[in-house]
Order: C-alpha cells, then structure tokens, then sequence
C-alpha cells in the first residue's frame, strides 16, 4: 500500500498559493471506462474510487492522490477537478505552470487532454467531448479579453520523437531542432517558431495543425496510439513589458507560460505486439520515461535534491526540468485503464504517480524588466503619477466649473484647458527648480557657517597666545581664507587674498584686517558712550586688560588694547551667528562642565563661547596682575566677567 499525498484538491491547494518556498507536484488520477474491446474480450475491472481521492487496487492496495475520476466522470468533470483555470490564473501572473498526462499505451491521456480523435474527415468532435487544453483555451481567451492591461499570445507546438524535437508548427517539413541551455532561460529549443494569436479560432488551428502532423500508429491496445511526447505552450506577456527592449539574445518572453504535455504511452512491447519500427519507438519511449522517472525519484532524496538530477539523459527530462524540480507550478494526470490485464502496468503508473506527488517544485514568477529598474525611477514615476493626478483632478474642477457657462463660455473654456494646463506643469516645473536652488544655496550657506566658526577657532587661539606672549602653540589649523601666519601676535591677517568676501554683520562693509573701517561707530554701538578720559574707545583698554600708564609712550600693551577692543567688537558682532564647532577647545580652559556637541551631532552657542572666553581672559588678567602671566594660575577660569 502506497501513501502520501497533500491535503486538499489540488485547485484548493494551488488556491493557497504556490509562492511558498516548496510546492508539490499535484496529482489527479483518471481511471478510463472499459473499452468495447476490453469488454469483448471479457476482462474484469478491478480499480474502485473510494471516495474523491482513493483509489482500490485490490483489498490490500490504495493510492491516494489529489483527486481520483473514475470512468464515470465526464471531461467537464476532470477538467474542474484538475483546477487548470487556477493554472491559467498563476501563468496570467507570470508563473510557468505545466499540466503532463501520464500513464500506460491506451490508458486515455490523448483523451483527456485533446479529446478522442475525429471519427472521420470533416467530422467535428462534439463540445462535449473536448479535453483540458481545448477549455483552458476558451476560458484563457474570454480571461485575458476582460484584463486590464492588453496581453500578448503566442503558441509553440513540438514533438520528441525517437528522442529528437521536431516543431509541429514549422513552415516547412519539420526537422530535428537542438535544445540549448542558458542560465536564464534554462533549458530551451532553438529556432522553435512561435505563433502569435489573438482568438480561439486561431489557437485551435494551431492545436490541430500539431495534431495532424504528430506521429501516431495503430498497434494491439490502441488504434491511435500516439508515437511521441508532444508539447504545446501558450505563452502569456503583458505588451507593455514587450515592447521594452531586449536585454540580450535567448532572453525568455517576459511573462507566465502555460504549457501542456501529452506523454506517449509506456508499452509492453510484448503486450501492443510492435516490431521494426513501431518498436524502436516503443524503445525511445520507455527509454525516456525511464528517466524521467529516474529523476523523480533523485527529487525525492532530500540529500540529492540538492546535487546532480541527470535532465540531461534525454530531451523530455531536459524540456521538463523545471517542471519538475525548478520553479515551475506542475499538475500531473494519471491515466490508467480498469482493466485487470492492464494491472501490473496500472500498479506500475499509481507508482510512478505516487511518487511524483512527493516531488516539490520553488514556483516564482519571472521578474519583468520593470522590476529591475532602479528604485529612483519608480519614484520618480511615482511622483509624476501623483502630479498628473493632481492635474486630473485641476482639470475636473475647472469642467464643473464650465459646466454652468454658456456656449461661447464654455468654447473658449475649452479651449484655454489646455493651455492652463501647460500652465501648471511649467509652475511645477518651475517649484521643482526652486526647490533644488533653495538647496543649493542652503548647502553654501553651511559651508560659510564652517568657515566662521573656524575663523573664531583661529581668533580664539591666537588671542590665548597673545595673552601668554607665547608663540603660536603648533602648526595653525588649515584656513580656508588663505591665511599666512601672523609676523606678530598682533598682527591679523589681511584678507585681501580671501576667496571669501568678509562682511561686516552691522553694516556689511567688507572687513580689512578683521576690523570694519567704521568700527569706532559699532563699538559705541556695543560698548556704549566714550569712556571717561576722552581716549578713542579703540585705545580704551578693556575693563580686564592689565594696567597700564597712559601717559608711557612704550606702553606695551597699548596697542594690545585696540586689539582686545577690536577682538572683543569682532566676537560681539560674530555671536549674532550660531556655527558649528568644527576646531577643540581652548587649550588654557579645564575640561567644560557643559557637554560640547561636535559637527552634525549638534551645534554649540558660539556666544556662549565667546562669553566663556572672555571670562577666562578676564578671569586670568586679574590673576595677572598678581601673578606672573605664565603662572598655572592664569590658565584657571576666573568668574564670569560682565561688560
Ligand atoms: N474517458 C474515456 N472515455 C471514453 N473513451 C476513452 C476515454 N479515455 C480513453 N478513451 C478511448 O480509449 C482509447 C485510447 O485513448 P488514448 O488514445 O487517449 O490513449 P493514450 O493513453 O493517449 O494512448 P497512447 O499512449 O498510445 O497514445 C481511445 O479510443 C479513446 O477514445
């Protein structure tokens, strides 16, 4: 007794879905009415349904598969059983989906796929009577006239005859065709022609034009035994996606296949009495569903399926491989017939059946060109799908509004529709260019904040150094100013040479040596009225600046004064800019209590930087005055200072 099979009927299992990681090969099973011959020569029926899905071979024997159709069921009866619009469904979405026939010489495969042959010449077959491919053509063609988007079809109808490939549909006389491989298409026929249709008519031609030409022989179990595995595939591709270009030779159509196979019979030569030539067929056919079997069964050891499936052993394996093991979506029909002297290769079939049942395939759509191109570009087509969304609706607004106006009205409304539509597409047009120039100037003016905040860096460092008399502690950080270094610590740098024009904040003179020329003005501006004692306020030491006589003429620290005050203006018109510290610390500070956040990670107050070093300037000046300024005690923060 064999087992095994998955719950469900195989539409309700394909309704599921085949995209999981692992499907398995659907099995139905067709148990033929007994033949007039068989019933002449008085042989018994020993196969009994047993239910929807079980199948008596005998007291101790049952196969279970997918769904079982005894000789009873009618062709309507197998084609719904077998789900096979659920099969067109997935090849509409891209899927490749095969529907084989399976089973010994005579067992009705041709039958139920094709239906039985014309009784004669100009006699139709009735509709009744019409197999699987015959309705899954009339439902696909009523299916793709009620799509959305337009489809294209096309037909390609082969033979394996004595293992060779022979196109059915061919202009000529069919010759032997070779099947390639390649890595995206796997493995294909050349120069197999392909027919584009458009109506069931048309396809029907094409099925009886492969049908006619196909080889067929009279032999003992069968009058019109066919002679080889035929293959006939209707595939399915959006014209969108066709008209794209090609993205190299031996690229498959963009889209899903549906592709129908009709096994030639196993035989016992002995059986169906072939000689010469009738045998050597018989040879090549057992030869080939030999291995096909053979592949099955590799599919089935978990540990093989992973290494080497011999599909290349003959042209049906390589034509079915991805049927079988790839990513294709497989329904397989069992035929066998009641007979008891047909037994031994009806058990042979519900084996050969049982088994493939267990075989999984990785169904996957193919992915068309437009899924490959790159993400921007759908945006992109996202966005102007939004945008001619909104010109829709503009559009709509305006015709409600010019629903109410009289004819000439309505004329000349008509008429300017169009232009006020170019009209919004160029103001959009025109917002998109400002935006990307809002960008550009938001970009420059973080650029400049980086420069300043490192001109206050520069400043901070070289006033620390002047105080100290010391020189410049190292190398001076790059500036982007083109700064020289100062021949004295007084001494700033003419900006005369800088690619960056520095402006005064007040009142955007350019600046000179860092000093606007009406600087006098701005201090009082700052400082407030003239001090007391009539001194030029830029001569006016600071309220921190060590004392000294103003009446000596070497004074050293004179001119120092006009520096502080010039320093002191510069760095009170430079706080009116928030800037990114780019540049550490003072070197003379302790370590801040407040958190300093650097670059994009946030932005320091660059007048709480500037107050901070004015207090520690202030702070050590007053140490100064008692301690020599090279003291540690100089380099600690003194309390804040208020001007
Ligand atoms: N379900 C059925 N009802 C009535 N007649 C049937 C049925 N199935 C098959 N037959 C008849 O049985 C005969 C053999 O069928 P068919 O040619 O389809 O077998 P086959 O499996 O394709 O054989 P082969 O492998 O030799 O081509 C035909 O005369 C066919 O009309």
């Amino acid at each position: 007794e064999e087992r095994g099979s998955p719950d469900g009927d195989p539409a309700r299992s394909l309704e599921q879905g085949p995209e999981g990681p692992e499907t398995p090969i659907q099995v139905v099973l067709r148990v033929r009415p007994m033949s007039t011959a068989e019933l002449r020569r008085g042989e018994q029926s020993v196969l009994h349904c047993s239910g929807t899905r079980t199948l008596q071979g005998g007291p101790e024997v049952a196969f279970r598969f997918g769904a079982v159709l005894d000789g009873a069921r009618t062709q309507e009866d197998v084609f719904r059983a077998c789900g096979v619009r659920r099969l067109g469904e997935l090849a509409l979405r891209g899927f490749s989906c095969t529907v084989f026939t399976f089973g010994q010489t005579g067992s009705g495969k041709t039958y139920t796929l094709t239906g039985p042959p014309p009784q004669g010449e100009g006699v139709p077959v009735p509709p009744s009577l019409a197999g699987i491919m015959q309705r899954t053509f009339t439902w696909l063609l009523d299916r793709v006239q009620h799509l959305p988007a337009p489809v294209t079809l096309r037909a390609s109808y082969l033979e394996i005859y004595n293992d060779q490939v022979r196109d059915l549909l061919s202009l000529g006389s069919p010759r032997p065709l070779p099947v390639r491989w390649n890595k995206t298409r796997g493995f294909y026929v050349e120069q197999l022609r392909v027919v584009e249709f458009s109506s069931l008519e048309a396809l029907m031609e094409l099925l009886q034009m492969g049908l006619s030409r196909r080889r067929s022989s009279a032999h003992t179990l069968n009058q019109a035994s066919s002679r080889s595995h035929a293959l006939l595939t209707v595939y399915i591709s959006c014209r969108t996606a066709q008209q794209m270009p090609p993205v190299g030779p031996g690229e498959p159509p963009v889209g899903g296949k549906l592709c129908f196979v009709d096994l030639a019979g196993s035989e016992k030569v002995t059986a169906t009495g072939s000689r010469g030539e009738l045998m050597l067929e018989a040879n090549s056919i057992n030869r080939s569903l030999l291995a096909l079997g053979h592949c099955i069964s590799l599919l089935l050891d978990p540990q093989r399926k992973q290494s080497h499936i011999p599909f290349r052993d003959s042209k049906l394996t390589k034509l079915l491989a991805d049927s079988l093991g790839g990513r294709g979506v497989t329904l397989m029909v069992a035929c066998v017939s009641p007979s008891a002297q047909c037994l031994p290769e009806t058990l042979s079939t519900l084996r050969y059946a049982s088994r493939a049942q267990r075989v999984t395939t990785r169904p996957q759509a193919p992915k068309s060109p437009v899924a490959k191109l790159p993400q921007r570009v759908e945006t992109d087509m996202l966005q102007l799908q939004e945008e001619n969304r909104h010109l829709q609706f503009q559009l709509d607004q305006m015709e409600r509004k010019a629903s109410g106006l009289s004819g000439t009205q309505m004329a000349w409304a008509q008429q300017n529709l169009y232009g006020m539509l170019q009209e919004f597409m160029l103001e959009n047009e025109r917002l998109r260019k400002e935006k990307r120039q809002l960008q550009s100037s938001r970009d420059q003016a973080q650029s400049e904040q980086r420069i300043l905040a490192q001109q206050v860096q520069e400043l901070q460092r070289r006033l620390s150094a002047c105080y100290h008399h010391q020189p410049s502690p190292g190398p001076a950080p790059p500036c982007p100013c083109l700064m020289v270094p100062p021949p004295s610590c007084h001494a700033l740098p003419p900006l005369s040479s800088c690619p960056w024009r520095h402006l005064c904040p007040i009142c955007q003179a350019p600046l000179a040596h860092w000093a606007c020329p009406w600087r006098e003005r701005h201090v009082q501006q700052v400082l407030g009225p003239e001090a007391p004692g009539g001194r030029p306020l830029s001569a006016r030491p600071p309220p921190w600046a060590p004392t000294c006589s103003s009446s000596s003429a070497k004074c050293p620290r004179e001119r120092s004064h006009s520096d502080w005050t010039q320093t002191r203006v510069l760095a009170e018109m430079l706080t009116e800019e928030e800037v990114v510290p780019s540049a550490p610390p003072l070197p003379t500070g302790p370590p801040s209590t407040s958190p300093v956040l650097r670059g994009g990670a946030g932005v320091q107050n660059l007048a709480q930087r500037l107050e901070a070093l004015r207090d520690q300037i202030g702070s050590s000046l007053r140490r100064g005055r008692s301690q020599p300024p090279h003291s540690e005690g100089a380099r600690s923060p003194g309390p804040g200072l208020s001007p």
